[in-house]
């Protein structure tokens, strides 16, 4: 079986570092870019993990992906806005067979696919702008994966894990497929847990449901997540953000298995954290705003649901961004 893992940045070096040093009949390839290209072309692929092991992976590694051809596997493991410009360079790599794994935080391009007649051929316009990605990746090679672990690039060409093994699979349509079935026994066999769920967008909602509160704000106040959920005139805004996101999701037939304040403890549970939009603004690196935000109002204009303090969040994020330079417009 052939596996690209495309962006093997801190999830995807870590799914590819693991893979490649699975026992299983894989020939895993990365496709990643500058130093951390070189790095790994030069030294391997280096994963620092308490719960895995320290280890080196030898994996073919590219920046074009012609080089590797068709794929059983593509895994996407790239931040959601940097799909839609690569769309193209995508081609080589999906032949008939092609399964796309959707390795990213954020409503899926897919999102619409399998979800009912009323819903087919319609499109996320904030991460799939004029159909380029769904073009190079038809919606039913889709095969949605919800990322739980966490880890970054500490330098170039080494990935340390953080914490986490689950990445949750589960087809577009709630089938229990045989190539999700086996990307999933791939997983297992690499160390991590990965189910094959029935209905994947309520684990993408309950996912979501933090980063599309959390994220913003965090960006807007510079608070850390304990903070944003439990001063209470912070934790008010992102409430009535969630609250906003389940009615969308809601509409659209997700079904959310905690209550809103349930979730909000969660997040505060997990400390002084900053979220990963509010490191990318202190880093300089663009924000996944679109994945994460526009494309839930997106989904609540589908459904015909008000979000107020969604969209005014919004709006303060992309302006915050934009005058970072991390936001086009
Ligand atoms: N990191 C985490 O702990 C978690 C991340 N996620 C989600 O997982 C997804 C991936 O995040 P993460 O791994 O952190 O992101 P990273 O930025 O670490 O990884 C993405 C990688 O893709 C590379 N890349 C981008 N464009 C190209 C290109 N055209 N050609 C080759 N390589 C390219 C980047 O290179 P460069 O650095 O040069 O831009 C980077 O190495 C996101 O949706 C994120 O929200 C979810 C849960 C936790
Ligand atoms: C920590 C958390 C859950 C914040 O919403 C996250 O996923 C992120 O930073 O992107």
């Amino acid at each position: 079986m052939k596996i690209c893992v495309f962006g093997a940045g801190a999830i995807g070096g870590l799914m590819a570092a693991r893979l490649a040093n699975a026992e299983i009949e894989a020939q895993v390839s990365v496709v990643a870019r500058g130093p951390h290209l070189a790095a790994i072309r030069d030294n391997g692929l280096w994963l620092i993990s308490e719960e895995f092991g320290d280890q080196v992976a030898q994996v073919e590694a590219t920046d074009d992906p012609a080089e590797l051809g068709p794929q059983d596997y593509l895994v996407l493991t790239l931040k959601a806005h940097s799909v839609p410009p690569i769309a193209e360079k995508l081609k080589p790599l999906v032949g008939p067979e092609t399964c796309v794994v959707t390795g990213m935080n954020g409503v899926p391009y897919w999102y619409f696919h399998g979800l009912g007649p009323e819903w087919e051929g319609r499109r996320v316009e904030a991460v799939d702008p004029g159909g380029v990605v769904s073009a190079a990746l038809p919606p039913e090679k889709a095969l949605g994966c919800v990322v739980y672990p966490a880890a970054e690039v500490e330098k170039p060409g080494l990935v340390r894990h953080i914490s986490g093994d689950r990445f949750t699979l589960g087809e577009p349509d709630g089938s229990k497929s045989e190539r999700a079935q086996r990307f999933s026994e791939a997983l297992r066999k690499a160390g991590f847990k990965a189910p094959v769920r029935p209905r994947i967008r309520d684990e993408i909602w309950v996912k979501l449901w933090g980063n599309m509160a959390f994220n913003p704000l965090s960006a807007l106040t510079h608070e850390t997540l304990d903070h944003l959920a439990t001063r209470p005139e912070l934790r008010r805004i992102a409430r009535a953000m969630m609250l906003e996101g389940q009615a969308v999701g809601e509409a659209l037939g997700a079904r959310f298995p905690i209550d809103v304040d349930k979730r909000i403890d969660g997040a505060a549970a997990v400390g002084a954290h900053k979220t990963s939009m509010l490191q990318d603004l202190e880093r300089g690196r663009p924000m996944e705003i679109d994945a994460l935000v526009t494309a839930v109002v997106e989904l609540g204009r589908a459904v015909n649901i008000e979000m107020p303090m969604t969209e005014t969040i919004l709006a303060l994020v992309q302006a915050r961004a934009r005058v970072a330079g991390l936001y086009p417009g």
